[in-house]
């Protein structure tokens, strides 16, 4: 198996929401296609990779970097001893000469084509990414189902108290039971009210309700709402302040009693190790988001995986960010505790197979070989534009 190509571009997923820190004005993602000389119908078997959601498209580190070293490579230097491709040796090749430390968007560029080496490993072998997974990598049988939660509640232009209450209304009406709202981008008592009114919706259920703050907090505004929201009994309190700010992070979980997830903006092992060690997170409460696709991919994934099994934390702590297919794999397979989705947002990129169904908060997963872009009509057409 050799790699013939990798085709590289950038798609648009922007829209008029607004979270605490940013806008999505002008959101975009890298997409990739790596290419192999493997024939099936008269095809060449192709794995694909995109960049979540959050961080921007990365080409010019694909384009100058990342591609061309993976292109360099010696072929047979990528395949396991049983001659399939094995995606975690790539990694080292991709990272040729890069020093260790401020990860920015580098871990974007390399999770990217990372993605698409699972996606093409498993596609070679004739199976869904969560088996082949969990054959590699778990106890051979993955989880049938996955957790979801509906990932919303952004601020909008002229959204009001009911608009966010039929968006939460719609949410559970597509078969979520626990959803998620943005705070921290209005006065207290705005967000308050707002929590309130998604709070009628669930029947007064705090703890199917998530906030996130997208890091705005300094540690006196963390502890203030982290006293005004105790009372709720939420689901948890996200990414309160900076998420590299690991001692604001200790504090508020020596005052706040309910759980904290944080780790979407943390883009390796070594801040996620920092995190572990210095963020005063509890393994029986809290939660961990690291998003795969954004921190250098599901092979540093499996390195935080081993980090946190050390530091006696469960797999099941780990909701990963995002919202993708790919997430949703490596939860079944590993045996997380679920994964985001976000059900109005994020297109054409984000979301599951497009006949996938929530029951419970509950979602399965398809059988298409890889990690199943082809089930997923209109993002497979833009992929398959790359390289056609
Ligand atoms: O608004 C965003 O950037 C997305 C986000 O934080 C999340 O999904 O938790
Ligand atoms: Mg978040």
């Amino acid at each position: 198996m050799k790699i013939t190509a990798v085709h590289e571009g950038t798609v648009p997923i922007s829209s008029s929401i607004r979270n605490a820190w940013i806008d999505f004005s002008s959101m975009d993602c890298s997409i990739v296609a790596v290419v192999s000389d493997v024939m099936r119908d008269g095809e060449p078997v192709v794995g694909y990779g995109f960049n979540s959601n959050g961080r921007y498209s990365a080409g010019e580190i694909l384009r100058r970097r990342v591609v061309p070293r993976l292109l360099d490579a010696d072929p047979d230097a990528l395949l396991a001893e049983d001659g399939q491709l094995d995606p975690t040796r790539a990694w080292d090749f991709m990272m040729s000469n890069e020093k260790p430390g401020g990860h920015g968007e580098r871990s974007v560029a390399v999770g990217v084509v990372d993605m698409a080496l699972f996606d093409l490993a498993s596609k070679l072998a004739g199976q869904p990414l969560h088996r082949w997974l969990a054959d590699r990598y778990g106890d051979g049988e993955p989880d049938d189902s996955v957790f979801v939660y509906a990932a919303g509640g952004y601020y909008a232009p002229g959204k009001s108290l009911r608009d966010l209450q039929d968006e939460m209304r719609g949410f559970l009406d597509q078969g979520y039971s626990a959803v998620k709202m943005k705070i921290g981008g209005a006065s207290l008592a705005e967000d308050l009210e707002r929590i309130e009114a998604v709070l009628q919706v669930l029947d007064g259920d705090g703890s199917r309700l998530a906030v996130d703050v997208n890091g705005r907090f300094d540690l006196a505004t963390a502890l203030e709402y982290g006293r005004a929201i105790e009372q709720y009994g939420l689901f948890w309190y996200e990414e309160v302040g900076d998420p590299l700010d690991y001692q604001l992070n200790a504090t508020l979980c020596e005052h706040y009693a309910g759980p904290i997830a944080t780790g979407e903006n943390l883009f390796s092992l070594q801040d996620a190790r920092n995190l572990i060690r210095y963020g005063g997170l509890r393994p029986d409460r809290d939660y961990i988001q690291v998003d795969p696709a954004l921190s250098y991919g599901l092979t540093e994934y499996l390195r935080v995986q081993e980090m946190l099994k050390q530091h006696g934390w469960s797999s099941r702590r780990c909701i990963p960010h995002g919202g993708h297919q790919f997430s949703l794999h490596i939860a079944a397979a590993l045996k997380l505790g679920g994964n985001e989705s976000y059900p109005g947002e994020f297109q054409p990129t984000g979301g599951f197979a497009d006949g996938a169904v929530v029951e419970n908060s509950y979602v399965g997963l398809t059988e298409t070989p890889g990690i199943g872009f082809e089930s997923k009509a209109a993002f497979h057409e833009v992929l398959r534009e790359l390289h056609s």
